[in-house]
C-alpha cells in the first residue's frame, strides 16, 4: 500500500513537472538556460532570424569552447554565410546573442537613444579600463563624453599635427636605416602610434619616460588572456577565472600597464599644477580672443579635477582608455593600409602621385583634407580590414528590434566587418578598390553601410584624430619609399583580438625613392 501511494505521488509529481517544463519551454530554451526569442507580430522567429544550431544539446553554450582567435574569426564568417543576410541568434546561458550583419538591421541600434550599454564582453576589459569612456554607460558616460568632446575640437587637432609630422619623420628615419630589409610592420608601427597618442592627448613624450615597449608587450598579453576568456563561457565567472585561468599573469600585466599610465599622470599633474600656480592656464579660462579656452585631453581632465568634476581614479580610467583605444586601432589601420598598397602597386602609384609634391612640414588640416585619393585608400582599408571588427550592446530591459523581442539580458553583436562586406552596398566585397569611395560612387549609399568608427551617440570620439595621424604617416612613408610585398594576401589568416589581427606578422619591403 505504501509503495502504491509512493508510486502514485511520484507519477503525479512527474506529470506536474512535465506539464510545468512544457509550459516553461514555450518561454525558455531550457537546456541552454536561456529565454527564447519572440517576434513582435507573433510570426515564426525563423522567418526573421537565423537560429544557429548548437553543437551540443545545451544551445550554443559550448560552440566555441577551446577555439582560438583564428577559429572564432572564421566561425563568425561562416555564420554570416549561413544566415544569408538575416540577423542570426545564439543561445547562451547569459542570454540570447542577436548578431547584426547588415546596414539595414543596424540602423535601429545606432539611432536608438536607449541601447547604449555595452555588452558583457566589455566586462572583461573592465579590470583594465575601469569606467572609462569606452565601457561606461548612462549619466557617467554622458558627462565624460561631454567633458572630453572639446579635447578633439578642430583647433586642438590642428595643434596635434606637429606631433604627427614629427613622429612621421622619426619613423621615416628609422625605415631609411632598415630599407631593403623585410620590415615587420607589426613591430615597427605601434611604437609610433603609441608615441603619437601619448604626445598629443596626454602631452608626454615617451622618450622621456621608460617602459613604453614593456607597456605594448603587456597590453598584448592582457589581450590574449581576455580573448581566451571569451572562448570559454565558464571563464566569464571571475571565481572560475581565478581558479583555472591565468589570473595571476593577467593582474601582474595589468599592474605594469596601470603603473605606466599612473607615472604619466603623476608627471603631468605636477606640470599642470605648476602652470596653474603660475596662473598660465586654469584661471585663464578664456583666451585672448575671449573664446573659451580648450585643452588637450589630459589637461581637460586635470582642469575638471581642479573643479571637483572628476577624481584620480576617473582620470586613470580615461587615460588607460585613450592610450589603449588610440594606439592599437590606428596602428592596425596603418599596417593593413601599407600591406594593401604593397600588394596593389597601381593603387600605390596613384597615391604617390597625389602626395609626392606635398610639403609635409608645412601641411595643415586643410591640406590633409585635400588628399582625396589617400582618404579613399584609408577608407577602403577600414572597410576591408576594420581595426574594430565587431562591437556589442546589452539590453537592460525587454527590447523590440527589427521585429523581434530581445528579453532583458540579451546582447546585440554588431559585426562591423560583415556590415561593410555587404555585397549589395559594396559589390565584389573582398576586392580592394578605393574607387568605391569616390564621391560619384558613394552617392545614395546606405548611411550605415560604412561604419568603421561605429555610429550614433557612441561613435568613436577619436575618428578625426585617427584619420589625420594615419594620413600624415602615409604621406611621409609614400614620399620616401616604394613598398614591395613580402607577405601576400593568400598568406594572411585573420584573428579576432580586441582589434583585428593576423596570425603571422605582416612584412613588406621598402625601397627608398630617388628624390
Ligand atoms: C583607425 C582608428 C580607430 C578606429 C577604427 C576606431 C573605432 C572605434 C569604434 C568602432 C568605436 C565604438 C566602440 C564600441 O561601441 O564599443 C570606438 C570608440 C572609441 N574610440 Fe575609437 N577608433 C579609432 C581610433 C581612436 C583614437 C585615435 C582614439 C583616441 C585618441 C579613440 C578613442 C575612442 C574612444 C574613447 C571610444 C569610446 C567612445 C564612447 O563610447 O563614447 N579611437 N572607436
Amino acid at each position: 500500500m505504501a509503495l502504491f501511494t509512493f508510486l502514485l505521488c511520484f507519477s503525479i509529481f512527474l506529470l506536474g513537472l512535465t506539464l510545468y517544463l512544457k509550459r516553461l519551454s514555450k518561454e525558455y530554451y531550457l537546456l541552454a538556460f536561456c529565454k527564447l526569442l519572440k517576434t513582435v507580430d507573433g510570426s515564426k522567429v525563423t522567418d526573421k532570424v537565423y537560429i544557429v544550431p548548437g553543437r551540443t544539446i545545451f544551445g550554443n553554450n559550448f560552440d566555441i569552447l577551446n577555439s582560438n582567435p583564428e577559429d572564432i574569426y572564421y566561425w563568425s564568417r561562416d555564420l554570416y554565410q549561413r544566415a544569408n543576410g538575416k540577423p542570426y541568434a545564439l543561445y547562451y546561458y547569459q542570454g540570447v546573442i542577436y548578431s547584426i550583419t547588415s546596414p539595414e538591421a543596424v540602423q535601429e541600434v545606432f539611432q536608438s537613444q536607449t541601447l547604449n550599454a555595452k555588452g558583457i564582453l566589455y566586462d572583461l576589459v573592465r579590470p583594465f579600463l575601469g569606467e572609462g569612456l569606452l565601457v561606461s554607460s548612462d549619466q557617467q558616460w554622458h558627462d565624460r563624453r561631454k567633458l572630453l568632446t572639446p579635447a578633439f575640437h578642430f583647433n586642438i587637432l590642428q595643434s596635434f599635427i606637429e606631433v604627427f609630422k614629427n613622429e612621421t619623420l622619426k619613423l621615416v628615419n628609422l625605415l631609411s636605416a632598415k630599407q631593403d630589409q623585410n620590415m615587420n610592420l607589426n613591430e615597427i608601427i605601434p611604437e609610433f602610434t603609441l608615441n603619437s597618442v601619448c604626445e598629443t592627448a596626454l602631452g608626454i613624450c615617451l622618450d622621456d619616460i621608460t617602459g613604453s615597449s614593456e607597456y605594448r608587450r603587456v597590453i598584448h598579453d592582457i589581450e590574449l588572456v581576455m580573448v581566451d576568456r571569451t572562448c570559454n563561457p565558464f571563464m566569464y565567472f571571475p571565481w572560475i577565472f581565478k581558479l583555472f585561468g591565468d589570473h595571476k599573469g593577467f593582474y601582474k600585466n595589468l599592474k605594469v600597464a596601470h603603473d605606466f599610465s599612473s607615472k604619466i599622470i603623476t608627471k603631468k599633474r605636477e606640470e599642470f599644477q605648476k602652470r596653474q600656480f603660475a596662473n598660465e592656464t586654469v584661471e585663464g579660462n578664456d583666451d585672448e580672443t575671449g573664446k573659451r579656452k580648450r585643452y588637450a585631453m589630459l589637461d581637460t581632465l586635470f582642469h575638471a579635477e581642479s573643479q571637483g568634476a572628476i577624481y584620480h581614479g576617473g582620470i586613470c580610467d580615461e587615460v588607460n582608455t585613450f592610450m589603449f583605444e588610440g594606439y592599437d586601432t590606428t596602428a592596425t589601420c596603418l599596417i593593413f593600409t601599407l600591406f594593401n598598397l604593397a600588394v596593389h602597386p597601381d593603387i600605390q602609384e596613384k597615391c604617390y602621385r597625389e602626395v609626392k609634391n606635398c610639403d609635409l612640414p608645412s601641411m595643415s588640416i586643410f591640406d590633409f583634407n585635400q588628399l582625396a585619393y589617400l582618404e579613399c585608400v584609408v577608407k577602403e582599408t577600414l572597410r576591408l580590414q576594420p581595426s574594430v571588427p565587431f562591437i556589442s550592446r546589452y539590453c537592460r530591459e525587454d527590447t523590440e528590434l527589427n521585429g523581434v523581442i530581445l528579453s532583458a539580458g540579451s546582447q546585440i553583436n554588431i559585426h562591423i566587418l560583415d556590415i561593410m562586406h555587404d555585397e549589395r552596398h559594396f559589390p565584389d566585397p573582398l576586392k580592394y578598390d578605393p574607387d568605391r569611395f569616390l564621391p560619384e560612387n558613394s552617392l545614395n549609399r546606405h548611411p550605415f553601410a560604412f561604419v568603421p568608427f561605429s555610429a550614433g551617440s557612441r561613435n568613436c570620439i577619436g575618428q578625426k584624430f585617427a584619420m589625420l595621424e594615419i594620413k600624415a604617416m602615409l604621406v611621409g612613408i609614400l614620399q620616401n619609399f616604394r613598398l614591395l610585398p613580402v607577405t601576400m594576401p593568400e598568406d594572411i589568416r585573420y584573428e579576432y583580438g580586441l582589434v583585428l589581427r593576423t596570425k603571422e606578422n605582416i612584412l613588406v619591403k621598402m625601397v627608398k625613392r630617388a628624390n
